[in-house]
This record gives C-alpha cells, structure tokens and sequence, in this order.
C-alpha cells in the first residue's frame, strides 16, 4: 500500500489484474464487422448489430455512446469502432509473419470492481432496446469515464492477451482500457499513454517493472522487434492456453454460448515449434526500421502514436516493421522457416545489397525502384521427403535477365532450391502477387504430400503454411465429419481453395464439391483431383459473398459441409443457405474466431433470435488448433449438427 500511495504521489497510477472479459469484446467487434465486400445490406447490418453491440459493452463506459448504440448500427461504417485506434495494431496484424500477406490483430477491457462484471454481463441485446437500455443505464457509470492524460505515464499490469496480441491492461479506478503493444499476461510494466479514444486508449510500454511469469529466453534475436512472433519469449505452454481462453471467450461473449457447458475442447497444441512455416514472404526497402532502445519511448508525431516517416537510403531485405508498410526489419534468419530457406535469404540479400546500381529496391512511398518482394516455399520430394524450395523474387519491372546472376548462385550453392520465378507487379499497392510470371529455373511448381495426397503447389497458390500441423488440423476435420465410411456421402467443400481438405476424404465420401472464388485455385484443385486419380470430386468457381439464385443447384444436397472461410467469415446469405440446406453436420473451420462465434450464433441461435432463439443447428464443439506457434493467430474447428427437430 505504502508503494501504491508513494507511486500515487509521483503522479502514477496503477492497474492490478482482474476481470477480464470485457478485454475481448472490444477485439470481437473489429473482428466481426467484415472488412472485405459483404453489402451494407438489412441483413448483414442486423446479423453485426449483435457483434458490434459487445463493442458497446466497452463503450457504455461513455455514457454519450449508450443513447447512440441502439439506433447508430445502420451501416457497416457505424458498426465499426474507432479503427483509427487500432491502426497501428491491425496494420501490425496485417503484416505478419508474411510481410504483407497474412493477417492478425486485435482489442479488449476490467473497471472498478463490480461494476465491470455487471456491465460486462450485460448482453448485447441488452443495449439494442430502450427498456433495455434503462437497465444498462442502472450499472454505468453516471459520470463520464476518467480518461487518463494523452502523454502521462501510467504504471500497469497486463490482464491478458486480445486475440490478435495486444496486452490488456486497466486502470483500476475507472476500468479504463489501455492496449499496450509488447507486454505479457501477469507483467508490471510503465507506459505511456499516446492517443485516446472513446473508451480506450493505447500506450506505449515504456519500461518493464516486474516480468511476467514463464519467461523463456527467445531463440531469434529479433523476436521482440519483428511483428509476426509476438511471444516467442513465453513459455508455449502459455501461449497456448492464452489462445484457448482467447478463443473461448470469443464464442461465450460473440457467439452467446453458455460457458461451462461441455463444447469447449482443449486447444491442440502444435509439436514442432520453430521452422514450421512453409511460405515466407520477406520485402525489399531503403527505409529501415530500427528497434526503439528500451526505455525510450518511439519517437512520435505529436498527437500520433505513428513516427513520422523518415525518407533514407539505406538496403534492407525482411519482414515490415509493425505496423509499418514503408520500414523493413531486416532480418537474416527467420526460426519460422527450414534452415534452407534461410540460406536462400541471406544469399538474395547479399546479392541485392551489391546489385542496388543495375536492381534498385522499389520505394513504397516514391513507387520507384526494381525489387519488391521475395517469397521462399517449401515443398518435398515426395518420394524422398527431402526439402524442395521455390523461390519468387517479385520485381516492378519486367526483365527476368537483370537476375539471373542471383539465380545462378541459388541453383549453385542450395542444392534444395527447385524452381525460381520472377513474379512482375507494376501495381503500387503493397501485394506480392504478380500479374505476369518468368519461369527461370525448374518448374513452376514444387510438391508437397498431405494426408496421403500429393500437391502441385505453384508461387501463387494457396496451401496450408504449416504443412505438419495441417496434417493435424485435417485429421480432426475428417474425424468431425464422422463419416460412415461406406462412401455413401455428399461433402459440401465450401472456401475449398485448392481441394486440399474435400480431396483428402473423397476416398470416403460418395461426392465431394468444392467451393473456391480464385479460378487459379479451383484449376489447382482439379489437377489435384486427377494428379490423385481421384474422380468423385467437383469444383466449382464463385462468390460464396455474392449467392446466386441456382447456387443450391450446382451441386447434390450435402450431408456434411466443411466450410473454411477467410477472416471476415460468411456472408449472410450463405448462413441462410447453410441454416436451410439440410446437411446433417457443419464443420467450421476458422483462422478468426470471432467472426466464427458470430455465424455460429446465427446457426445455432436463429437469424433473428442471437443468443435466445433455437435455430437450425446446435453446437457440439469448439476446438482450437495452434498452427502458428509464437504468433497470435489461432485457427478454431466448430462442430455442429442439426438439431433433431428440424431435420
Ligand atoms: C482459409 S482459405 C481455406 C482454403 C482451404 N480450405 C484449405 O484448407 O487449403 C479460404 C479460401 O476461401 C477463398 N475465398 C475467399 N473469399 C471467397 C469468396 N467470397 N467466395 C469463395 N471463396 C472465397 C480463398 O480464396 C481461400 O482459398
């Protein structure tokens, strides 16, 4: 006490560790309002409304918002929250361990003691209508919550991780939400507070004042620095049950499902914790990030917590630096790929570094320059299991001849490389696949084997990035189908991609139809399926966000569907489809399970009833499967079934 009041003198304040639920609410909302191109239509704005209202669960800490909640969900722009605040975080997330092509992010919340789990307990519904909203106002507070002071310096303890990474931190008198990129549940760290926002604010960790538990030494040395591992210096042990509490609380607090109720499975944790990444996407930059020196706060515009872009000259090959399109970490071993791929990496970087005259970096901000993007894939021989590298140089310009130097010592000193492309993108956005593609060395693709099969995966193809925990994640898929094995049912394959998941159980099903909008991905799958001798398979390319009237007749009523949508979930048309189609079990897999939680409760709760109603289906389980270690992204396999009335 005598330490809380002598650091209370010195103008700091403290956070203890508490209630955490409402910390993932915030997070749901950003994962629950699509970010691609469903339509602002009645129905998605109603199918969000639920979502974002856990948002409005944090932000009834300002009594201005409450009157505003039930009537302001009218368009996608007013579900979401201020997502400037999390600009830096969900840039970060973006980024990932990919450079550009992957995603993660994230949110949360405790305030004084009870009043926090009261308002937490308040449900979403509970804040849409006006009786409703009087017995919101009977826990809120009546005085506008305390924001603390842009710049002061707080001392915190973070409750937990948000999904997506970002450490929840409160200050105890007022449950005022902090976000604090770089601390860990349990650790006391000071920080300072860099830019406000309605109910929360982020901060900047300035200092580590006690560390948190189950600390471990990190094998990378940029393991602090680089956005994709966030906690590579905290016991896997932990890790994973962050994420399993992450997860769980996504489905009680989205998706409305009681707690405690059996569906929850534990998390399967991932067996080989480095190396496992079978894709890596490194950027070419002339700005250079450099880590800020601890202690020191970044040095920032004032009112932002962004630095000021720095214009330089510099070389760097690596991973973006968080939250940053334009600043490179470079990085010259990555623990995330096979030790090959490393040799691929510094060998691209040294060439490059010495090539700037004839191969300029491309400069994301003046769009000028040669040098983009290299990505390192990794497949086997599939009939020694040896490594099997392809490696992309992704260039602005078109002349393939500019590399062949760098291709020659490739092929001479990595004896695992097997193919070389050089993918052109003249476009200035940020992305690394290339409108046209020279072949320079091998084939256009390498092999991969999975559950049996073997794979044609090209530069631009999608294929699981953990090739051993895809193993795992696809057993549990095809043991969730519970076929009977008599071959005598139809799966619906839905977000199919390249056949992977629907081809590695057709020798159990009558027919398997998938489902993919990339016609490069859908010709993968075909040629999967007859590389494989496999004829029970049908893929079909369209716009699982856009239904079409005949899109229930392109293919036989499914008994089981397998649907893997990308991050913003399915659309609500298709959850119609779904609750209506008959199938006798669903399989959810999801990279974010908060989306996952929201079409859950329109599966199992009815469209127009979240949480109360009984709707088509119920759920059996919720298991969430690590397939990125020491990052923040978790995948999730639902279960459910029909209910037996409806059937
Ligand atoms: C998470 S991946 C799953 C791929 C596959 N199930 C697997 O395990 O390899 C999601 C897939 O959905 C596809 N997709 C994204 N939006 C889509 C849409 N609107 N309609 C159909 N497919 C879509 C992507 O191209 C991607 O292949």
């Amino acid at each position: 006490m005598l330490r809380l009041a002598a650091l209370r003198a010195r103008g700091i304040q403290t956070a203890s560790l508490g209630v955490h639920q409402v910390s993932r609410n915030v997070r749901s909302l950003f994962e629950a309002v699509p970010t691609e191109s469903f339509p602002i239509g009645r129905q998605w704005r109603h199918l969000n409304a639920a979502a974002a209202s856990d948002a409005a669960i944090v932000d009834v800490l300002d009594e201005s918002v409450i009157d505003s909640q039930s009537t302001s969900l009218s368009s996608s722009s007013d579900l979401r929250p201020d997502t400037s605040q999390l600009d830096a975080a969900a840039q970060e997330h973006e980024l990932g361990p990919e450079g550009h092509s992957e995603n993660l992010s994230e949110m949360p919340s405790e305030t004084p003691s009870n009043t926090l789990s009261e308002i937490a307990n308040l449900s979403s519904e509970t804040l849409m209508g006006a009786a409703e909203k009087a017995a919101a106002a009977a826990v809120l507070p009546k005085t506008k919550p305390i924001h603390p002071k842009q710049n002061s310096e707080l001392e915190l303890v973070c409750e937990s991780l948000a999904y997506g990474g970002a450490a929840v931190c409160k200050v105890p008198e007022t449950g005022f939400v902090l976000m604090v990129n770089g601390a860990l549940p349990g650790e006391r760290l000071l920080a300072r507070v860099m830019r406000k926002k309605r109910s929360m604010a982020q901060a900047v960790k300035l200092r580590t004042l006690e560390p948190p538990p189950n600390l471990v030494e990190p094998p990378c040395q940029h393991a602090t620095d680089c956005g994709g591992c966030k906690t590579q210096n905290w016991a896997y042990e932990s890790q994973v049950a962050e994420k399993q509490k992450q997860v769980e609380e996504l489905i009680i607090r989205v998706g409305r499902f009681p707690r405690g109720s059996g569906w929850m499975k534990p998390a399967v944790p991932c067996e080989q914790r480095f190396n496992y990444r079978n894709k890596m996407e490194f950027s070419f930059g002339n700005r250079i990030w450099t880590a800020v020196a601890p202690g020191k706060a970044p040095r920032t515009a004032p009112g932002t917590a962004k630095p000021p872009p720095q214009r330089g000259t510099d070389f760097g090959l690596g991973l973006h630096a968080p939250g940053r399109f334009d600043k490179i970490l470079p990085i010259d071993e990555c623990w995330l790929q096979d030790a090959a791929a490393n040799r691929v990496l510094r060998i691209v970087a040294e060439w490059a570094r010495g090539s700037q005259a004839e191969c300029p970096v491309y400069d994301s901000v003046t769009h000028d320059g040669f040098l983009r993007h290299l990505t390192i894939r990794k497949g086997s021989d599939t009939d020694t299991g040896a490594v099997r590298l392809m490696v992309n140089i992704q260039t602005a310009g078109s002349q393939p001849e500019l590399l062949q130097p760098v291709v020659d010592r490739l092929v001479a000193e990595v004896p695992e490389v097997a193919s070389v492309v050089n993918n052109v993108n003249d476009s200035p956005g940020c992305g690394s696949v290339g409108k046209q593609e020279h072949l320079l060395y091998g084939k256009p693709y390498i092999k991969e084997r999975l559950r049996g099969l073997e794979f044609e995966i090209s530069a631009n193809s999608f294929f699981q990035t953990n090739t051993n925990q895809a193993e795992v994640l696809y057993g549990l898929v095809e043991d969730a189908c519970g076929l009977s094995g008599e071959k005598s049912e139809v799966i619906l394959d839905l977000f199919c991609g390249t056949g992977t998941i629907g081809l590695s159980m057709a020798h159990r099903a009558k027919h398997v139809y998938g489902y993919e909008l990339v016609p490069e991905a859908v010709a993968d799958a075909v040629r999967n399926a007859e590389r494989n001798g496999i004829q029970n398979a049908t893929f079909i390319q369209g716009d699982l966000n856009k239904l079409k009237e005949d899109f229930g007749r392109q293919f036989q009523t499914p008994d089981v569907v397998i649907t893997d949508p990308n991050r913003p979930g399915m659309h609500p048309k298709l959850l119609r489809f779904l609750s209506e189609c008959g199938a006798r079990r669903i399989v959810y897999v999801s990279c974010n399970p908060s989306t996952q939680a929201r079409d859950l409760d329109v599966l199992c709760h009815g469209e127009d009833n979240r949480g109360e109603g009984v709707g088509p289906y119920e759920l059996v389980s919720v298991q969430p499967v690590d397939m990125f270690p020491h990052t923040s992204h978790i995948e999730s396999v639902a279960v459910l079934d029909q209910r037996l009335s409806s059937s």
